[in-house]
């Protein structure tokens, strides 16, 4: 497989430039200024599952992926556009009709996205109206003292590469702003959003693990909110992480363009073939997990991914090579962030009414919601 995927590069000409958000080398302030800030995101869903579960005296029922979602939107936005987060919220809703509209455009249909249908002429609106709602938050930034947060990463970035004659002919600095921004939010928003509600559903359905994750946080934190240090060691969460990311990798396909003809084992495949790494198949394949590959088994990544597989690289939930997910460190750290507060905090198990029901669509969902029983511990 190894020799597979790397003669491979990735497809998709808008992503010009890798800009990596939060990694091994993010300032320490910085860093625990975006963990701050996701605490923060976390009080309102918080308070609102407390009250919930005060009317009902008990055990109030939740459906927690909707809660998520906002929640990751949230986030998302404060973290990209830091104070000028309100315009940051309209910005990212508008992003969010573009990709319902764009969901049901013309895939497949040579030419059709330049045809003034109705829906390409509503796709042309909402990019010229989130272009110049972008491009108004930067004016206000460079007017203003600035800010570390992602749009500040990629002003400098977008500086950087004008400076050093980085960019691509044809790529303005403005078109190179606009464009991370909406990678931040595409890639980024639901992704973690569903991981988070999967974690959820399988740490209801395995309370052992649960307890397991609550006793580690609690020792880890005490009674204090959780920091950039208190994540880094919470190891048994990392592990339920990783399981869940295995078990339901959000983003179901990687794909990649052949840059010259290569053969596979017998199969010929000609220079400039997309090919579709499915993702849930490689991840569940007896082969390279042994026969216990269907159950929840957080352990087996105890002692690393390369233990925990005949071939490492076939665990890819954030994708191989050098075109990795670039918000790979942030989404981790938000998922702590959301699941440690959650466990310290309250005690869940499976509704009665959850239906286990995972469907592709941009990312693999669960279609007919995650619905817990949620009290306080
Ligand atoms: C659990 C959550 C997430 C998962 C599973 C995930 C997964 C992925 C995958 C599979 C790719 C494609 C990699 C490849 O083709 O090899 C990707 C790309 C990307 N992701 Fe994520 N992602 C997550 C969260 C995030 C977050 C929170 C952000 C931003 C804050 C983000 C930003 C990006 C960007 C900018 C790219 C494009 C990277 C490039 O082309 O160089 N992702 N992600």
């Amino acid at each position: 497989m190894a020799q597979v995927l790397f003669p491979l590069v990735l497809h998709g000409g808008f992503r010009y430039l890798r800009l990596d958000l939060l990694g091994p080398v993010t300032p320490p302030t910085l860093l625990q200024g975006m963990v701050n800030q996701m605490v923060d995101s976390m009080t309102a869903m918080l308070k609102n599952w407390e009250n919930r579960i005060e009317i009902v005296g008990g055990n109030a029922e939740i459906r927690v992926d909707e809660d998520l979602r906002i929640l990751s939107a949230d986030i998302i936005s404060k973290a990209c556009f830091g104070s000028n987060y309100s315009q940051g919220e309209k910005i990212f809703l508008q992003l969010r009709a573009l990709q319902k509209v764009m969901s049901k455009g013309n895939i497949g249909v040579p030419g059709s996205r330049y045809l003034p249908s109705k829906n390409n002429r509503e796709i042309w609106r909402l990019e010229k109206e989130i272009y110049s709602m972008i491009l108004n938050v930067v004016k206000a930034r460079s007017e203003a003292k600035s800010e570390k947060d992602l749009l500040q990463m990629i002003l400098e970035a977008a500086k950087n590469c004008r400076d050093n004659g980085d960019l691509p002919p044809g790529i303005t600095p403005d078109k190179f702003i606009v464009d991370n921004c909406k990678n931040i939010y595409f890639a980024g928003h639901e992704t973690t959003a569903v991981s988070a509600s999967w974690c959820l559903m399988l740490l209801a359905a395995y309370p052992e693990w649960q307890a397991r994750v609550r006793s580690e946080v609690l020792d880890i934190c005490g009674k204090n909110l959780p920091d950039a240090d208190m994540l880094q060691s919470m190891k048994t969460l990392t592990l339920v992480i990783q399981e869940t990311l295995r078990l339901y990798p959000p983003v179901a396909f990687g794909v990649r363009e052949t840059l010259e003809d290569i053969n596979l084992k017998d199969i010929h495949i000609p220079k400039g073939i997309n090919i579709q790494i499915l993702k849930p198949i490689l991840q569940q394949h007896p082969d390279m997990w042994g026969p216990d590959v269907h159950q929840f088994k957080p352990e087996r990544f105890a002692h690393g991914t390369i233990a925990a597989c005949k071939i490492s690289q076939v665990f890819m939930p954030f994708g191989v090579g050098p075109r990795t997910c670039a918000g790979q460190h942030f989404a981790m750290i938000e998922l702590k962030v959301i699941l440690s507060l959650i466990l310290s905090k309250f005690s869940f198990s499976l509704s009665p009414k959850y239906r286990h029901s995972p469907v592709f669509r941009l990312v693999i969902e669960p279609e007919q919601g995650v619905i817990l029983h949620v009290k306080r511990v």
